[in-house]
């Protein structure tokens, strides 16, 4: 029987970087990605290593437009890619690219952007369920309803594993709008869960107390929703914070919305953060989640290149992906 399989939409082009020879010890991300081929790297391929990763592109713009922001996300994976490219590779795991997910132009009528996180949700689903670690480079935050589709219809959430969210953002995201957008994902979340007989454990790091209303913050009071305010994210603050909420997982999908950090690093995104959490503080999160073993799933969103400064922004994502992986 021909088994139908959840393919994006453009297929991976060839990864870009400096040359300095062909061994191991020269590697780079640019030589050490390949193409996503369904049969790739069944777990195990890598002797000893760790499950491989594939990098697929949510490229879309449609979410922050609905949200009334500066567009120009749906160019990101490709500059994410762009500054992986050139990093030398200590990873030990295999990492493939699958390609992108394109969300066209249109109306809200038209949903293209529901029908585009759909299909991504079926190709981060599929892909879990072949026993990888999946990374999604979006877009705008609208990502994160594709990532959770994705997350949610894998057998591992679906045969009852407890799934925590973690969210770093200055924003809780949790708007309640006619349309779905940049700023409605976790409400949305909660409500499809709440339709599944269970209850959102979301959580967030960095928000920003004058960039969400009261309504906001009473939503997310109503949802029971976990989170630590920008000004209170000392490192060892927000490492028992992180610490408790992986307590109370099972499996974890983390997103990182650029704009957690100040404005100064990165200040490709649509909004950026007049404060902002300081950038060792983010990159230790990462790497207390990467050592959790309970990384699932991960995404970065909000990357603007049409607003970036020396790929500064871009290189801060690829950082973060190079240590979550690692
Ligand atoms: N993903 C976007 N979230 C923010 C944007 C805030 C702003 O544009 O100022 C939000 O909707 O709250
Ligand atoms: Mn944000
Ligand atoms: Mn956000």
């Amino acid at each position: 029987m021909e088994i139908s399989r959840a393919v994006a939409d453009v297929r991976p082009t060839p990864w870009t970087g400096r040359f300095d020879g062909d061994g191991d010890e020269h590697r780079r991300w640019w030589q050490a990605v390949a193409p996503h081929t369904p049969d790739a790297a069944a777990p195990g391929a890598r002797d000893a290593g760790s499950r491989a990763a594939v990098v697929v592109g949510f490229r879309s713009d449609e979410g922050v437009r609905r949200n009334k922001g500066r567009i120009g996300a749906a160019a990101a994976p490709e500059a994410i890619r762009q500054a992986l490219g050139p990093l030398a590779f200590h990873l030990d795991r295999d990492v493939f690219d699958a390609g992108d997910v394109v969300v066209e132009d249109g109306s809200v009528e038209a949903g293209s952007l529901e029908a585009g996180q759909a299909r991504a949700g079926r190709v981060i689903s599929e892909l879990l369920d072949g026993g990888k670690l999946t990374v999604l480079l979006g877009g705008g935050h609208e990502t994160a309803f594709a990532s959770y589709l994705g997350v949610a219809g894998s057998e591992t959430v679906r045969g009852g594993k407890r799934l925590g969210v973690l969210n770093l953002d200055a924003h809780f995201d949790l708007r309640d709008e006619p349309v779905p957008s940049s700023g409605t994902p976790f409400l949305q979340m909660a409500r499809a869960e709440a339709a599944e007989g269970r209850e959102l454990n979301y959580a967030v790091v960095g928000i920003s107390e004058p960039n969400n209303t009261r309504t906001l913050f009473n939503t997310a009071d109503r949802l029971g929703v976990k989170y630590l305010l920008d000004e209170e994210c000392s490192a060892e603050a927000v490492q028992e914070f992180v610490a408790r909420f992986l307590d109370s997982v099972d499996v974890l999908y983390l997103t990182i919305d650029l704009d957690v950090l100040p404005a100064s690093v990165a200040p490709g995104v649509s909004a950026p953060a007049a404060y902002g959490v300081p950038l060792p503080v983010i990159s230790a999160v990462c790497k207390q989640v990467a050592t959790s073993g309970k990384l699932m799933h991960l995404d970065v969103a909000e990357l603007n290149p049409e607003f970036d400064i020396d790929s500064r922004t871009a290189k801060v994502a690829a950082r973060l992906v190079n240590t979550l992986l690692g």
